[in-house]
């Protein structure tokens, strides 16, 4: 393993002891990559759009709006005729070659939904066609690069998968309704506590986890994609190097991340869970950009990383110890306008984010015993160099700058005030010290730098021990507030259930009672028409009582006025009014007291004869019978 990095540019050509800085002590800057790539029309937009967007060249990609062309520049730009293989090429390749070199990577893939991110990470299919995506061309070379390196190294990969969906971390290679964590401690930095961690060793096994995590992901139809994806997927790799020989460690981590795509609700016609989804969707992603905005704005200095999961899990991707790659899907159509542009600014905002990487590297013991020894041997040969120095009595400008440079002394220590001379921008004595109470007040500086210097470390001491007390007290806070969030999201879960179901239970009661109004209505309809025919039957029938009575009366005064030749007589009546089958019953008259029963005749007649047969009074009574 080459673990060459050069020397720091303080540490003098002169010094024989040169001691090259640990690779994972060497910063160096760099600045997140963006990449474009438009996808082709799809058979629907060919019909009804137009075309908006063009690529220019492999760099610039042109967004027309009417007259006003809106020109965007970004590291690459793919149009649609771009293959797989050259995204990867472009982007996976070097991410790749980086990871085994120790740097931590990462690959996003944004852009609003059905813009083609999926198609880009991990391609269509099982992953095994020409068609595959970046993440199952890394899953094989993975392995490619290791079969062809030395037999020194040992090799470890891990692999991970987690989905955050609706602000919930999902563990996609353990499916369980579990909602893990966000942890952050000096040995594994920031990182998802419990997550399982699949150790693969070869393309073929990684391929089958890496199914069994996609299976396990949540996609819905919506009217924008028919597969889209309702969670941020988040796939972790981590390479472990061990040089055999030196004992050496490299651990390197790459996140390949398909983000959930932003979608206007009215045209993804999202409902539903589906509409709860779009909302957290967009919310994270709305975080992710205003975390962007806070890293590429000199005026802000609180990023809000905290304020999502994903981009809390995303912190060393963005602005920290990760070369990233934004990958920025977009469609050409003239309908997605909108979201196209927002995509494309929010591109260009991200290509100025500055992260500091270094190579991971953890010393072996027998390496760090060296530079011990070393730095020892350095230490004496310094402090030889200072007695000599002083033993002289005389310390000249070449002195001055050796010492200064070997870091032994500061340029404080040679300063002198009587005769100056400007030297590298410093100012150093250039008269020899020959007199004894130079030699001592040169001893005095001396020590008191040295008393200073001890006091300052000790200062610095106490300073990392607060500051290691109050990470860990904040550590704790942070534990408890999240396992205090954790149980307030439970809650709210539940909460949400009894409301959906109480919802649910008032929609019903709603509709029964709504019935129940309209049979009510028509049961009073009902009884209302059946009342106004009963008042017409009662009235018809008092009319024909009346009648019948003023005829009887009649015929009862004639047969009185005849002496009662008859016992008893027939009477017919034709009666137009009573159709139906009811029995009426009257009581017996008091004026006469006779009883009349008025029977129904054979129903089915339109008009039905009523024989009535009153007969004379006998012992107190008078029996009215049907003909
Ligand atoms: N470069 C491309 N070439 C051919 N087809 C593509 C390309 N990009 C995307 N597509 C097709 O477009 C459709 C939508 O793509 P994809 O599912 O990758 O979108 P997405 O951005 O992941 O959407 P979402 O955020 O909703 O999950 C798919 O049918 C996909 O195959």
């Amino acid at each position: 393993m080459d673990t060459s990095i050069a020397s720091s540019p303080q540490t003098p050509k002169t010094d024989p002891f040169t001691i090259a800085a640990p690779a994972s002590e060497v910063s160096l800057a760099t600045r997140v990559r963006v990449v474009c790539r438009v996808r082709p029309l799809t058979e629907t937009e060919a019909l009804r759009e137009t075309r908006l967007i063009e690529a220019v060249d492999d760099k610039t990609v042109c967004l027309q709006e009417k007259e006003t062309p809106n020109v965007f520049t970004y590291d690459s730009v793919f149009d649609e005729h771009a293959t797989q293989e050259d995204i990867y090429a472009s982007v996976g390749q070097k991410t790749l070659a980086d990871l085994f070199k120790g740097f931590n990577g990462t690959i996003l893939a944004y852009g609003q939904t059905g813009a083609g991110k999926s198609h880009t990470m991990m391609g269509p299919g099982d992953g095994n066609d020409l068609d595959r995506g970046i993440i199952p061309r890394v899953a094989e070379n993975i392995f490619t690069h290791i079969l062809q390196s030395s037999d020194e190294v040992e090799y470890t990969v891990g692999l991970s998968m987690m989905e955050v969906y609706k602000e919930h971390i999902f563990d996609l290679l353990d499916p369980q309704p579990k909602d893990f964590l966000i942890h952050e401690d000096k040995l594994n930095g920031i990182h998802v506590r419990g997550l399982s961690q699949a150790f693969v060793s070869s393309s073929s096994e990684m391929a089958s986890v890496l199914k069994q995590g996609c299976k396990n992901r949540r996609t819905a139809s919506t009217n924008m994609n028919t597969d889209s994806s309702r969670s941020h997927a988040i796939l972790q790799i981590i390479l472990t190097q061990k040089d055999v020989t030196s004992g050496e460690i490299r651990r390197s981590s790459l996140f390949l991340v398909d983000l959930a795509g932003s979608e206007k609700v009215d045209r993804s016609g999202a409902t539903g869970i589906t509409l709860e989804e779009t909302k957290k969707i967009n919310l994270s992603l709305s975080v992710l950009g205003l975390v962007i905005n806070s890293l590429t704005d000199p005026k802000v200095n609180h990023v809000p990383y905290r304020d999502s999961k994903l981009t809390r899990i995303l912190q060393e991707s963005l602005g920290g110890n990760s070369r990233t790659t934004l990958i920025i899907n977009i469609s050409p159509a003239s309908g997605s306008y909108y979201e196209t542009l927002s995509t494309l600014r929010f591109g260009s905002r991200a290509k100025k984010i500055r992260n500091s990487v270094h190579i991971n590297t953890e010393l072996s013991v027998d390496q760090l015993k060296g530079r011990i020894s070393l730095l020892e041997k350095r230490n004496k040969y310094l402090e030889e160099q200072l007695e000599q120095y002083q033993s002289k009595g005389k310390l000249t400008v070449e002195d001055a700058n050796s010492l200064q440079s070997t870091g032994a002394v500061t340029p404080l220590h040679v300063r002198h005030k009587s005769s100056n001379s400007s030297f590298n921008g410093l100012r150093y004595s250039m008269l020899p010290m020959r007199s004894n109470e130079n030699m001592v007040s040169f001893q005095d500086e001396l020590k008191r730098k040295d008393e200073k210097i001890s006091l300052l470390e000790q200062e610095l001491l106490q300073l990392k021990m607060a500051s290691l007390t109050s990470q860990h007290n904040e550590d704790l806070k942070l534990f408890k507030l999240e396992c205090a969030l954790y149980k307030l999201n439970d809650k709210l879960s539940d909460v949400e259930l009894i409301n959906t179901n109480l919802r649910k239970h008032l929609q019903i009661s709603e509709k029964i009672i709504k019935t129940r109004g309209v049979k009510i209505d028509k049961l009073r309809e009902l009884v209302s028409e059946q009342q106004e025919q009963v008042n017409r039957e009662s009235y018809h029938f008092e009319n024909k009582l009346k009648i019948l009575k003023d005829k009887f009366d009649a015929q009862k005064f004639h047969e009185t006025s005849k002496g009662f030749a008859e016992d008893s007589f027939d009477m017919d009546l034709t009666q137009d009014s009573i159709e139906h089958d009811d029995i009426f019953h009257r009581t017996p008259e008091k004026n006469t007291g006779h009883r009349a029963n008025f029977v129904q005749g054979s129903p089915g007649s339109p008009k039905m004869g009523l024989n009535l047969r009153i007969v004379k009074p006998l012992r107190g009574g008078v029996k009215l019978n049907d003909a």
